[in-house]
């Protein structure tokens, strides 16, 4: 590999608190550079007597000393000495009690003897410079740390088991190959032995894109892993949205009161389902009003529905659906909506087993257009328990054969069976969770497989151009485009795919990677 290095910088020792802020029962000072040892050597004070020097990568007990001489902190020490090292420079790492005082006492003792603050990613954008790792690990390092959950977790550590970039690199190397033998033909031109068959050369480029595909389709099929899967609240308002996100996040968060349209803008958490990220977001219930920030909030709440990977439709079982929630159902369509109907605690008598209840003509199946089942005119409707609301009472009594509720609808049922929850007492939300986890499961197209070689944003963007490029290339060799103009598409194919891994990577591009870090990385 060759960058272009800043060799001013890399003579610099650096120096940054490396874990995080707050109080922790260790916390770690670590250097990196030519002068990591005489610092740690002048700071710290050995226990054992025979104490000369580190022993590489051994950890050593004693007291760390400021500029003056005074003990700062019990501590312990350990000199990893370059090229075997995570920068491949010369590292020490003081591992001192975890209070954010202490810490930055012990790295103003440091700065105090000639090392610099690191800048963000410092410590690994030199390990990326002295060739310990490529682009793409050094970015699973920053996602592999930030990332929401084990999945995304899980997602990163292949990546930064390199097995991404040695399947770029691979790819790359094919196309290199492919502009070597055109370079051939055109130089040579008599010479038949070397020269490419069109159809080869055709073939050659095609296998790369379509591997380049498989790897964009992995980057699109894990997006809701690796950044969390958007579900957004929606439906009438009073419904019990906000009390359905506090139930589901299991703390207060939301403000709920039965004054309708209390909500107004939206809010959002993160919730993790098993391993997947989700972005909870609740937002104001809709209904026509004149009241100017209201209506902000409403036209809010339908930008949201329109990125919801999945919309949670809450209805309220002590009202009849309203036809705005009917009409945002199959606005959203069957494919990103889930119905729940909330508030069956008012229900007097909910059937424990599924099936029981009233029996109903069966709905339509999701996604049809076909017309709402009429219902009976309500002669067979039971008795409501006094003090109740006579719609929570028959709302609830819907029952599919798999304890699903059909809620009425003006003039019909909707054709969409609602999981029966309470925020109140609870009931129904564990099933609810399990619902949404398999639903988003399902949406993102399965879970990530073992090993999935998932780029990220920048570089499936990467991919994206060089796919663009090999594209347009194929049309070329397909129309019969001498091949010395030919030269070019693949060159750049090759460097888009160059800057995923960095053999190619501009300064700006190293510092848009890095600068996504945090400091101490
Ligand atoms: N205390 C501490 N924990 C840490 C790190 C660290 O820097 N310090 N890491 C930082 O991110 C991660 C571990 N990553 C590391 C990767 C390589 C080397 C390293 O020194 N590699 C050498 C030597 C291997 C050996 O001992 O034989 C090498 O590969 O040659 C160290 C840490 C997570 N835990
Ligand atoms: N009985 C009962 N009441 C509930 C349940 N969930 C919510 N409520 C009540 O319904 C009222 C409205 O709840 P919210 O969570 O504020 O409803 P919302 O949908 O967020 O309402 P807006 O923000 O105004 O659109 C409150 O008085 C809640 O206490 C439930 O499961 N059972
Ligand atoms: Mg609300």
């Amino acid at each position: 590999m060759h960058h272009d290095t800043d060799t001013q910088d890399i003579q610099d020792t650096i120096a940054a608190i490396a874990t995080p802020p707050g109080q922790g029962g260790v916390g770690i000072v670590r250097l990196s550079g030519p002068d990591a040892k005489r610092i740690g050597l002048a700071m710290f004070r050995a226990t054992s007597p025979a104490f000369r020097d580190f022993t590489p990568r051994m950890l050593h007990h004693g007291a760390i000393l400021d500029a003056q001489g005074s003990p700062i902190d019990e501590a312990l020490a350990v000199l990893m000495p370059g090229p075997r090292s995570y920068t491949g420079e010369d590292v020490l790492e003081l591992h001192c009690h975890g209070s954010s005082a202490v810490l930055r006492e012990v790295l103003d003792a440091t700065l105090a003897l000639g090392a610099r603050l690191a800048e963000r990613g410092e410590f690994t954008r030199r390990a990326f410079l002295n060739g310990r790792l490529d682009l793409s690990q050094a970015e699973a390092v920053a996602e592999l740390i930030a990332a929401p959950d084990r999945a995304a977790a899980h997602l990163a550590r292949t990546r930064l088991a390199g097995l991404l970039g040695e399947r770029v690199r691979a790819l790359r190397t094919r196309l290199e190959h492919l502009r070597a033998a055109l370079c051939v033909a055109v130089d040579f031109p008599e010479d038949e032995v070397d020269c490419l068959a069109p159809e080869d050369f055709l073939s050659g480029v095609r296998a790369v894109m379509a591997e380049v595909r498989g790897l964009l389709t992995s980057h699109e099929r894990t997006r809701a892993f690796r950044e969390g899967a958007v579900v957004v609240l929606a439906g009438p308002v009073n419904a019990g949205k906000s009390s359905l996100l506090n139930a589901l996040l299991g703390r207060e968060r939301a403000i709920v009161s039965d004054t309708p349209g209390t909500t107004r803008d939206w809010l959002e958490e993160s919730i993790s389902l098993d391993g997947l990220p989700v972005r909870l977001v609740d937002t104001a219930g809709l209904r026509e009003t004149a009241d100017a920030v209201e209506l902000e909030g409403v036209r809010r709440s339908r930008e949201l529905l329109e990125r919801a990977d999945l919309v949670l439709l809450v209805l309220d079982g002590g009202q009849p659906a309203d036809p705005a929630a009917l009409a945002l159902a199959h606005e959203v369509g069957p494919q990103r909506l889930l119905l729940v109907m909330n508030k069956i605690d008012l229900a007097p008598e909910l059937p424990d087993e599924p099936g029981e209840g009233i029996a109903l003509p069966r709905p339509h199946p999701p996604g049809g257009d076909a017309p709402l089942d009429p219902r009976s005119s309500g002669a067979d409707r039971p008795e409501c328990v006094e003090g109740r609301p006579v719609l929570a009472a028959e709302n609830m009594k819907m029952r599919g054969d798999r304890g699903e509720l059909f809620p009425p609808a003006a003039g019909g049922i909707l054709p969409l069976p609602a999981l029966p929850v309470s925020a109140r007492t609870g009931a129904g939300i564990e099933a609810l969770t399990a619902t949404l986890r398999r639903r988003l499961a399902e949406a993102a197209g399965g879970e990530p497989q073992a090993g999935e070689l998932a780029p990220n944003v920048r570089q499936a963007q990467a991919m994206r151009q060089a796919l663009d490029e090999l594209e347009a290339l194929a049309l070329d060799i397909e129309a019969a485009v001498p091949y010395d103009l030919l030269s070019v598409r693949l060159e750049t194919a090759c460097m888009r795919l160059g800057e995923i891994t960095g053999e190619i990577a501009p300064q700006d591009v190293l510092n848009a990677v890095f600068d996504t870090f945090c400091i101490g990385k």
